[in-house]
This record gives structure tokens, sequence and C-alpha cells, in this order.
């Protein structure tokens, strides 16, 4: 590819993004008629080719005699423009988004069109790693431990999960200044995990203010996550490598593999007197069509379509689905226990560094070498996961992340913004550093509820972040927000003179500026949703209790269904999510294979 034929592919995203309209429902998909065609039948079928679908196709995909079936809504993306991380943002605005948002929200998001929450997930192969961040952060150790005390099982413990982990990863250290435990990280697997380069000015600066508040620098994904880092990612060579690229396109010859792209699963029928998963309807088309699983159903299908289509299907909490009129086969709290964490990315701090001037000829060339601005996602640059005085356990409760950005119009177009709180955030900065506190293991929760029993209505999505009665994750976001304050103090950002020059924010004036109660109202009107989102059908080992799945992510009181993908996490895991769904889709195929004699040796 050539300079000139990125900068078009860019100029069409732009456009593109500019005329965006977020679709209000799924109706493209509806079929035209009431016609269904039978499709046969697949030992295994799979909804949804996304992180977990196609983890766990390629995996289950290896058994030669099983043949595996992937219903997948969008298409495989072809497009290089996917591949620059630079304009991932652009992704969202564009035709690979479900286009989903939260219902108006009392707590979070205020300064938000609607009071709501953007709520972002990708269609197509691959999944939502087609439009994220390719951070690769696998959290705390002792997150695994915990699950498998939850679940009863300990095999989802650390020592048996770290094999899992390593297994799917091929790790390239390119920048030698940061510090690695290789006995963590795995080489030769389908994922490429690196660090972008060279490390620019604002990591160096924010490592260097943490060394002098006393912070490690650490590799996150070693054996602690608490202290400074800069990103690992899954991208190769400076590109983005979707979770389709790196472990489904390259076995997606296999005979025994069939993948069916542009296909919207409506429904998994159930027989209801022996609560035994018998198939998938789906429309593919503008035609519907039906599929029998000899084996099992999996489903796949992300934390906001995964309980759409179980409730769909007639598994869900009783009272909800009589309500929308659906007839209930198992009473789960599918989609009753939401999680997501606040980011806040409206401290904007202006410096009297010098920003380096570079061209987008420039910036583009340093691509095609694999390196430079543009194989970042969101400008960002240092990462540190700290603990607040508020965690109980050895968790990080605070992200935050260094990103060199400019007020843009592009930036209120793709949070919603309302335009006056962003203007007021950013006040008269220039050469600003954003400093995002992120809480990422936060007691609120939210649901995920059926608008309808229409498959074509989006769910109706609630995050409630910062509304537990205690008010715990406000004053962790707090905390944080203080502590931006002292990394601000430190010799390294001193040096760059760092001053704090945003306004009042509307809706806040009658605080004292910049008192507590002025940054908790600031809080609830720019924190808005981190797309990190999980755990709306979380395993566990009591269904009266709220858990969805057991350990071996079969759906409790069903036969032949199990769920496997960032639906199930039980807990958080302290940050980006994408490393351990592929380690959760890694082990649910050793535990398929198991299931049916075909033991793996990392089970
Ligand atoms: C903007 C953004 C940035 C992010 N950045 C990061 C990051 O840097 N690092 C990180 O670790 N995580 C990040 N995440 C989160 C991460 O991408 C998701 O947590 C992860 O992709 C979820 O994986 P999944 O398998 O559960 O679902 P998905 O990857 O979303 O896959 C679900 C698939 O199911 C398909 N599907 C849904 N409904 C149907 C249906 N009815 N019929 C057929 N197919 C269907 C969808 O089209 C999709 O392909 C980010 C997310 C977003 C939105």
């Amino acid at each position: 590819t050539t300079v000139d034929e990125l900068k078009k592919l860019i100029e069409n995203a732009t456009i593109e993004a500019n005329t965006y309209e977020f679709p209000t429902d799924a109706r493209k998909f509806e079929a035209k008629d009431d016609k269904i065609i039978e499709l046969g039948s697949y030992d295994f079928v799979i909804i949804g080719g996304g992180v977990a679908g196609s983890v766990i196709a390629s995996r289950l995909s290896e058994i030669r005699r099983w043949n595996v079936l992937v219903l997948e809504a969008g298409k495989v993306e072809e497009s290089e423009f996917n591949e620059m991380l630079g304009y991932t943002a652009f992704l969202a605005l564009s035709d690979l988004s479900w286009g989903f948002s939260s219902v108006p929200q009392t707590t979070a998001c205020l300064g938000f069109l609607n009071q709501t929450c953007r709520a972002y997930r990708a269609r197509g192969m691959g999944g939502t790693s087609l439009m994220n961040g390719a951070v690769y952060e696998r959290g705390m150790p002792s997150t695994f431990d915990e699950w498998a005390e939850i679940t009863n099982d300990p095999s989802w413990s650390y020592k048996h999960v770290l094999p899992l982990f390593k297994r799917s990863e091929d790790f390239h250290l390119r920048n030698p200044n940061t510090p690695v435990e290789r006995k963590y990280h795995g080489t030769g697997g389908p994922l490429n995990v690196e660090q972008k380069v060279p490390q620019d000015f604002v990591a160096s600066l924010f490592l260097q203010g943490h060394r002098e508040l006393g912070s490690d620098i650490v590799d996150y994904n070693g054996h602690t996550q608490l202290g400074a880092s800069i990103f690992q990612l899954y991208t190769r060579n400076g590109r983005r490598q979707n979770v389709y690229e790196a472990f489904l396109r390259p076995v997606s010859q296999r005979r025994n593999l069939n993948i069916l792209t542009k296909s919207y699963v409506t429904k998994i029928n159930i027989n209801k007197k022996t609560k035994t998963a018998k198939g998938v309807m789906f429309t593919r088309n503008g035609q519907t069509y039906y599929v029998r699983a000899n084996m099992e159903v999996i489903l796949t299908a992300g934390v906001f379509q995964t309980p759409q289509i179980l409730m769909l299907s007639g598994i869900g909490p009783r009272k909800h689905l009589r309500e929308i009129g659906i007839d209930v086969i198992e009473d789960l709290e599918v989609g009753s226990r939401l999680k997501e964490d606040p980011l806040c990315q409206a401290l904007y701090i202006t410096t009297n560094m010098t920003k380096p001037v570079e061209t987008l000829e420039e910036q583009l060339r340093d691509y095609l070498r694999g390196v430079g601005t543009l194989t970042q996602a969101y400008s960002t640059s240092g990462v540190a996961f700290q603990r607040s005085q508020f965690e109980e356990q050895n968790y990080a409760d605070i992200e935050f992340i260094a990103a060199s950005l400019d007020k843009s119009d592009f930036d209120v177009a793709y949070a919603g913004w309302k335009n006056e709180i962003y203007q007021a955030a950013w006040g008269d900065n220039t050469n600003a550093i954003a400093i995002n506190v992120h809480n990422v293991n936060p007691r609120s929760s939210g649901t995920v509820r059926l608008r309808s029993a229409s498959p074509f209505d989006f769910p109706l999505i609630d995050f409630n972040m910062m509304s537990d009665p205690e008010g715990h994750d406000m004053e962790v976001l707090f905390e944080g927000v203080s502590r931006v304050f002292d990394l601000m103090q430190t010799p390294a950002f001193r040096s760059i003179n760092p001053q704090y020059k945003g306004s009042p924010l509307p809706g806040c004036e009658n605080h004292q500026f910049l008192s507590k109660a002025y940054w908790f109202c600031f809080l609830r009107q720019t924190c808005t949703a981190a797309n990190h989102v999980r755990g709306s059908c979380p395993m566990g080992s009591n269904p009266n209790q709220g858990a969805i799945v057991d350990s071996r992510l079969k759906v409790f009181g069903v036969r032949k269904l199990r769920v496997a993908d960032s639906s199930v996490m039980p807990t958080s895991m302290s940050g980006h999510p994408t490393a351990t769904i592929i380690m959760i889709a890694e082990k649910a195929a050793n535990t398929i294979k198991s299931d049916y004699h075909h033991m793996h040796p990392f089970h």
C-alpha cells in the first residue's frame, strides 16, 4: 500500500464517520416472509464470530470429525483501514458498529446527549476486536483464584489458566526499556503481542512521574499488575490484528468448518420438556433458516446480545420474560449483573511541552514501517494500575491512561458529548495531556433487558455506573482525580509546567470550583462507559445466587447449551478484557474437548 492509498482510505472513513447515523434497531436483518429453510445439522453451532467465537471455532475444528458452523451477523473485514490503530475511533462511527447506546442514565454520562452512554460493539468476524484499542492485558493473577473459589472449580485458578494465556500469545519485546517477566509470556501462539515504538515523550514523562511518586515500573502481565507501564498491544508490526485474523482465518479452509456471515441469530430452539437446545434460527439475506446442533449450541454473541438471545429463547428472569410475553423455559437471572467501568476522559492538563509536528505523510510513512503515532489507538501513551485506599484486597481499582491529544469536533461526535460540557472541560488548554481516570473494579452493576419479544429490537442496556449505595465507586474515582493532581506535582511533570485550566462545568456551577463536591459533579457529568462490559451471564456455582453458567460454561438447567464470552466473567479482572476473553474461549474449547474425550494437555 502506498501513502496515497492510505490517505484515500482515511478520507473515505472521515466522510463515513461524519455522516454516520446511529441505528435504533436491527430491522435490516428482518426476513421478508415466514418461510423457514432447513439447513441440516452441524455438531457445534457457534453464535457470533467475535473474539470468543473465533477462538472456539478455531480450536473445535481442530477435531476433524466434528463439523462446526459459525453464524455471524457481520462480514469479514477486508479493508486495510481497519488495521490503522490511530484511526480506531472512526470505526465506531461506521457500518462495523452495532450502534447501541444505554438507556438514559441518572448517575453517570450526564454530560452526554440524552444522558446516555455509548455502548460500542462491532459486528463482523473478529467481533469487537475489529474496533477496539488492542490493549493486551490480563488483570491480576489473584482474580482467577477468586474465580476458582466462586465456581468451586480449581481449574479456573491462575496456576491453571496461565498456560492458556500463554498458549494464545506470541510475545515480541520491541521496547527494551520496559521490564518483561518472560515466564508469564508465551511465544509461538496465534496472537502477536508487542509494544508501540518508539516510546514517545508523554509515555517517558508519565513513567518518570510515577517513579517519583514511588510506583514500580512493571510488566502488567507479570506477577503483579500494580505499577506503571506502557501498553502491550495485540498488533503485528504496528497493525491491528483482529482475533479472527489471528485465530480463524489461517484455518478457515478446514473442510469441517463453515462460517456463515451476514447471518443474524434470532433464537435458540430449546425443547421445553427435556430442556435441551436443539438448534438455531437465523435470518440471512431476507430469509429465515433453521440449523440443528447435534452436540451443542455455543453462544458467543457478546455481552449484550448473548443475554438478549438467551431471553428471546426463554431463558431469563421469569417476571421479565412474562411481561414481555415470552414463554419461560428456565428462570435464571440473565442480564441482571452487567458490569461496566466508568471512565473519565476529561482531565485535560495544559503544558508548555512542544508537541512534535508531523505531517500526515510522515505519520503514514512511519506506519508503513510499523512504527509511530498511528500504531496505537486514541493517542494513548503510559498506563498505571493502582490500588485506592478503598480496595480491601490486592486488586487494582484505578487505571490511569495518559493521552496526548487535541480538542476536536470528532471527539464530541464519537463520545456523544453535550458540546457545552466538552468545551468547559477543555477550558483554554493548549499542548494538552489528558490523564484518564478509570475505575476498573467498580461495585455498581446494571442490567440488560429486552425491549420487546422481537429479536430485531435492540436490547435495553442500563449501565447504572457509580450508583452503589455506599458511594464507593465515586470515592475511588475522586481519589483517582486527586492522584492526577499529585502526579502534576512531580518534578517530571513540573518540567512541563502543568496547569488545570478547565472551566466550571454547566450543571456544576453551584459547587465551589475544584472542591470535592465539584469533582463529584464533574465525574457524574464526564464519566462514560469504558467499553469493558462483562458479566451479563456470570459463571458460578449456584443459579439461585445469580449464576447463569457453571464452571464448564454450561447454562444451568438446560442441556447442550454453553455461553463462553465476556458475559460469563463473574468479577472484574481490573482492566481490558480481551486477553481474558480469549483465555475463557481457549478454556471452553478444552472443556468441550475433554467432555467428549478429546483430552488436551493443557486441561
Ligand atoms: C471502542 C472499544 C475499545 C476497546 N478497547 C479494548 C482494548 O484496548 N483492549 C481490550 O482488551 N478490550 C477492549 N475493548 C473490549 C473488547 O473489544 C470486548 O470486550 C471484546 O471484544 C468482547 O468479546 P466477545 O467475544 O464477548 O464479544 P464480541 O467480540 O463483541 O463478539 C460478539 C460477536 O457476536 C456477533 N453477534 C451479536 N449478536 C448476533 C446475532 N444475533 N447473530 C449473529 N451474530 C451476532 C457480533 O456481530 C460480534 O461479532 C474495547 C471495546 C470497544 C467497543
